[in-house]
């Protein structure tokens, strides 16, 4: 059995807890949500080029990369048939930091919690702008650790305050790291700042997408 993988890149590290250290990304094929900003709408589709690379391939080529941060991504890497397999063939190598961007509409629940191959998660909570939100699976909350991150991507203040409303009812700031980015130039990040202090957002963390102001934002493996 193979992964479908559109990219397999090193780059700076544009998002999350690590950004701006270099990493290696592994982009993968097919998504279950279609949200209207994606930016890498392109990799959803099914008929798009692939590469079809086992677990093991896939662990040569991050380790051939001389890289430590390793971020899957895609598409939505959960809906991977072998990422288990992936994950522990990636955990036998344990100078490898291991961080799934997933998209908050699979369960986290059979992906290694309490595994010694569990890697990092950084969740989004989709918002209105997304118009992804009914699909959303609150219950991973539950499963998330300090390490973990959840993050709203924002277009409006209507998805500001959604996502204040979501901060409180489930107490992410006391669980995981927290992050606001916006929907890239779909709002000033002006605009979030000032939302921030009005509401007193303490341990919330704006974080703009690095690599779209280093690159052509539509510019692929970077
Ligand atoms: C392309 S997605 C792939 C992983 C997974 N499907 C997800 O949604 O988290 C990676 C990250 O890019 C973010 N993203 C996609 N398009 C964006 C945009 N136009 N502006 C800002 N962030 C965006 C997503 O919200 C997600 O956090
Ligand atoms: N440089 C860079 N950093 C990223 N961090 C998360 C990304 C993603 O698409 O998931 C990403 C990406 O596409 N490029
Ligand atoms: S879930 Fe992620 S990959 Fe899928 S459409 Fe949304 S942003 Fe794009
Ligand atoms: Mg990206």
């Amino acid at each position: 059995m193979t992964m479908k993988v559109v990219e397999l890149f090193t780059s700076i590290n544009g998002e999350g807890t690590r950004a701006g250290e270099l990493a290696v990304f592994v982009r993968f094929q097919g998504c279950n949500l279609r949200c209207s900003y994606c930016d890498t709408m392109w990799a959803n589709e099914r008929d798009c080029a692939y590469t079809e690379l086992t677990p093991a391939e896939i662990t040569d080529r991050i380790l051939a990369t001389g890289i430590r941060n390793v971020t899957l991504t895609g598409g939505e890497p959960l809906l991977q048939p072998q990422l288990t397999e992936l994950l522990q063939a990636l955990a036998a190598h344990p100078e490898l930091r291991v961080e799934i961007e997933t998209n908050g509409a699979v369960s986290l629940a059979p992906f290694g919690i309490e595994a010694p191959w569990r890697p990092v998660f950084t969740m989004d909570y989709k918002l209105p702008s997304s118009g992804w939100e009914q699909a959303m699976v609150t219950e991973n909350f539950s499963l998330l650790e300090a390490a973990d991150t959840v993050k709203f991507v924002s277009g409006s203040l209507a998805d500001l305050e959604r996502a204040r409303d979501i901060i409180e009812q489930y107490d992410l700031t006391h669980r995981c790291h927290v992050y606001l980015s916006p929907i890239f130039g779909a709002i000033e990040p002006v605009a979030m700042v000032e939302f921030m202090k009005q509401h007193k957002l303490n341990d919330v963390r704006l974080q703009i997408q690095i690599h779209k102001v280093i690159w052509d934002p539509q510019k692929r493996g970077v």
